[in-house]
Order: C-alpha cells, then sequence, then structure tokens
C-alpha cells in the first residue's frame, strides 16, 4: 500500500479533506501517516483504523519515507519544506492545497474532470507535484467545463461574490461575530414593530463605522457590507485573485498562458463557504441556448443546470442551497442584448470542497489506481 503522510489535516481545509476521504473509504486503499507542526507524538484523527502517534512535519527523514504527501498546511510550510524534501532527494508525489507551488513549470494544477489529460500526460513523463487550482478558478471550469471542452469560449468576464471561508476560519468567525454585534445594537428596535426602519439603519451603520466593531481579520466590515478587494494588490490596477482566473484557467487546460482571456472584479461578500460568479462568455460563435445547456450538463457528475427561471434560481442556485454539497449549479443562462455570441452565466460551488479538499483525495485516488 502506498504510504501517505497527511500534513495540516487538523485545519479548515485539512477536516472538510478528512471527512471526504472517511466518505469515499479512501483510507482503506492508503497507510496513512500523520503529522503536526504542533503536536508530536499526540493522537492522529479518527479514522476507523489505528495510526501512529504525529509524527514531525519537520523532520525530513519521516517526510522522506512517504510514498506521497498531502498537505494543507499552507503556503508558509510548503515555502519551508518542499524545497529541501526535494533537494534531499525525495521522489515521491506531492499533493497541496497552497498556491506556492501552483504556476511552476514542473507542477500540474489538479481538477481531474476538467484536465484528465493534462494530469496523466504529467504521470506519464515522471511529474510528482500536483497542486490545487485557487477555488474561483476551479469551481468556474466545474461549471462551464463543456464550453472548454467544445473549445467555444473566446473571453470570459468574471464577477465574483466570494464567501468568508476563502479567507480562513478565523474570518468565518469574524463574519458572524459582525452579524450578532449588528443585531444587537438594533435588536430593541427590531422587536418593536412600531419603530422605524432609519433608525434601525443609522444604529447598524453606526455600529459598523464604530471603532470597537470585530474587524481584527478582515479589516473592515463584512456583514451589512462587503470588500471589492481579494488577495494582494499588483500595483497594476488588478488583484491578485483576479490575476489567477486568467492564468490559472490556461494552466489547468493545458493551454498557453493567453489563450483564453479571462478577467474581472474578485468580491469578498458575507456567505459562509459558497463562491458565487455572475459570467459573461463571449463565445467563439453563436450556438442556440439548448445546445448550450446540454454541453454544459454534459461534461460532469457533478455541474447541474438551473433553468433560467425566477423560483429555480431563488432556491437552487445559492448558497444556502449549495453549501456542504459537491453540487455545481450553473444558472442564469441567456443570450445577452449585445448579440449571440454573448452568454450569460451565474454559478455557486463549494470553495472548500471542489475549491480546495476535493480535487486533493481525488489525485490521491488518481495515483492509487495507477
Ligand atoms: N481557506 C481556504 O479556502 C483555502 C485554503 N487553501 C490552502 O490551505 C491552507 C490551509 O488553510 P486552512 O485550512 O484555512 O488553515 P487553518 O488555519 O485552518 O489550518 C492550518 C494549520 O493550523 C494549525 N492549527 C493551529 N491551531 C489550530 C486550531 N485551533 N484548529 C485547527 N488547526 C490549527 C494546524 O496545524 P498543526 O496541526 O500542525 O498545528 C492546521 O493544520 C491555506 O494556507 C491555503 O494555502 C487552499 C484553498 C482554499
Ligand atoms: N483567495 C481565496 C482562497 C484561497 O486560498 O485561494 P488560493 O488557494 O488561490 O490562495 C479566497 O480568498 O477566496
Amino acid at each position: 500500500m502506498m504510504r501517505v503522510g497527511l500534513v495540516g489535516w487538523r485545519g479548515m481545509v485539512g477536516s472538510v479533506l478528512m471527512q471526504r476521504m472517511r466518505e469515499e473509504r479512501d483510507f482503506d486503499v492508503i497507510e496513512p501517516v500523520f503529522f503536526t507542526t504542533s503536536q508530536v507524538g499526540g493522537k492522529g484523527p479518527d479514522i476507523g483504523k489505528d495510526v501512529p502517534a504525529l509524527k514531525d512535519a519537520r523532520n525530513l527523514d519521516e517526510l522522506r519515507a512517504m510514498d506521497a504527501i498531502i498537505s494543507t498546511q499552507g503556503g508558509d510550510y510548503t515555502s519551508e519544506i518542499f524545497g529541501k524534501l526535494r533537494a534531499a532527494g525525495w521522489k515521491g508525489y506531492w499533493i497541496d492545497a497552497a498556491s506556492t507551488l501552483r504556476m511552476e513549470a514542473g507542477s500540474v494544477i489538479i481538477l481531474d474532470p476538467v484536465n484528465q489529460h493534462v494530469i496523466q500526460d504529467a504521470l506519464a513523463k515522471g511529474g510528482r507535484d500536483f497542486i490545487g487550482g485557487n477555488c474561483t478558478v476551479s469551481l468556474m471550469l466545474m461549471a462551464l467545463g463543456g464550453l472548454f471542452r467544445e473549445d467555444l469560449v473566446d473571453w470570459i468576464s468574471a464577477m465574483t461574490y466570494q464567501a468568508a471561508s476563502g479567507a480562513g476560519a478565523q474570518n468565518m468567525r469574524e463574519l458572524l461575530s459582525q452579524m450578532g454585534e449588528a443585531h444587537r445594537v438594533a435588536k430593541t428596535l427590531l422587536d418593536d414593530p412600531a419603530s422605524a426602519i432609519l433608525d434601525i439603519d443609522r444604529e447598524v451603520a453606526g455600529t459598523l463605522r464604530d471603532n470597537s466593531f470585530p474587524t481584527a481579520n478582515f479589516g473592515v466590515p463584512l456583514a451589512g457590507s462587503l470588500i471589492p478587494w481579494i488577495d494582494k494588490d499588483l500595483g497594476n490596477g488588478q488583484s491578485k485573485e483576479e490575476w489567477k482566473a486568467r492564468a490559472e484557467t490556461n494552466k489547468i487546460l493545458g493551454r498557453s498562458d493567453d489563450a483564453i482571456a479571462i478577467d474581472g472584479l474578485c468580491v469578498r461578500i458575507g456567505a459562509m463557504r459558497c463562491h458565487s460568479q455572475a459570467l459573461t462568455v463571449k463565445l467563439k460563435k453563436d450556438v442556440p441556448m439548448d445546445e448550450i445547456e446540454a454541453i454544459v450538463a454534459s461534461h460532469n457528475d457533478w455541474v447541474k443546470v438551473v433553468p433560467n427561471q425566477r423560483q429555480a434560481s431563488m432556491t437552487d442556485l445559492t448558497p444556502t442551497a449549495v453549501t456542504g454539497t459537491l453540487t455545481v449549479p450553473v444558472g442564469r443562462m441567456r443570450k445577452l442584448y449585445m448579440g449571440g455570441e454573448y452568454l450569460s452565466a451565474f454559478t455557486v460551488g463549494d470553495q472548500l470542497l471542489w475549491g480546495a479538499a476535493e480535487p486533493l483525495r481525488r489525485m490521491l485516488r488518481i495515483l492509487v489506481e495507477a
């Protein structure tokens, strides 16, 4: 059996990975070894079989004994350990959720329902570094993979509505604290049906702007507001999150860097763990809507076309409907006023599942079943 080291398993992404690996019985087909940066010698997670005590995630000799390592520990850990491990001659498979190695020439960005052929090509050539993609990019490709498969995409403008989870566990907690605080200051007025809505609004706006409002993680209020910037400032007007759309999509599809232009604005909103995106797709030709829907729906087992109708959109195309599931609904599809080559679409996906954990465990399965 393949010896697989798991680093970062108790973090947020790691916990979702553990849950999915238990559900899919992945631990039956590997010999798991759990690592930690802080609790060496402690007890590993409950996976239904005995596992050795936690090993030191910075011990290169212990890591070198693994056939594969899955890390959801974060980019700092990858930067600290990966180079040393390879320099020490380790030839195992490195599967990672962090962005650190994504754009390296030797890395493949993994999203097998979309780029199984790129993964298989890399394996055949001895590739060993398999890195999970940015959540927004992976979810967009799971939704519109059919259009890419049929080479129908000229360019895409992506306007995103990204959940708090993308910023980390502490940010999810902070969002809820902010919601609670906004409710607390308005509660007396809310409880009085005769109170004026503008008085309630004034109380809420006042607390959002108050220095004591809990913003240690986001830096600014998210509840009752939004944040129109995600990740670093690249200095050219674009955020790093926006840059990833074109760079990672083309790499995932195995195309040259500028083959398909994708750009837009990335915005943080007060959803918990589902990213949504409003997409304008410029098609290479005017394809009838029923054909487009059939192409999109046929791409993979998780994409679900939601009819472009009010009720279905309100019930099936929301973070509330999708959270905790692998389903990737795509709806609001129609030809825009600009012409038959201009398609609108709206999609939602769980950024901790297809956006982070799921491609990693599927890559492990590909290796085990090779
Ligand atoms: N958040 C996201 O949406 C996405 C994240 N990623 C990548 O995954 C990496 C990990 O992200 P995320 O899971 O959010 O990070 P977390 O902060 O939840 O976990 C990272 C590590 O922190 C340590 N830790 C310290 N205190 C605690 C605690 N109280 N509970 C759990 N773990 C604790 C654990 O390491 P130890 O056991 O060694 O102490 C854990 O593995 C990111 O840095 C990023 O590179 C990728 C895609 C999406
Ligand atoms: N940046 C994403 C989450 C993430 O971790 O992305 P990446 O893996 O590309 O750093 C978000 O904030 O929603």
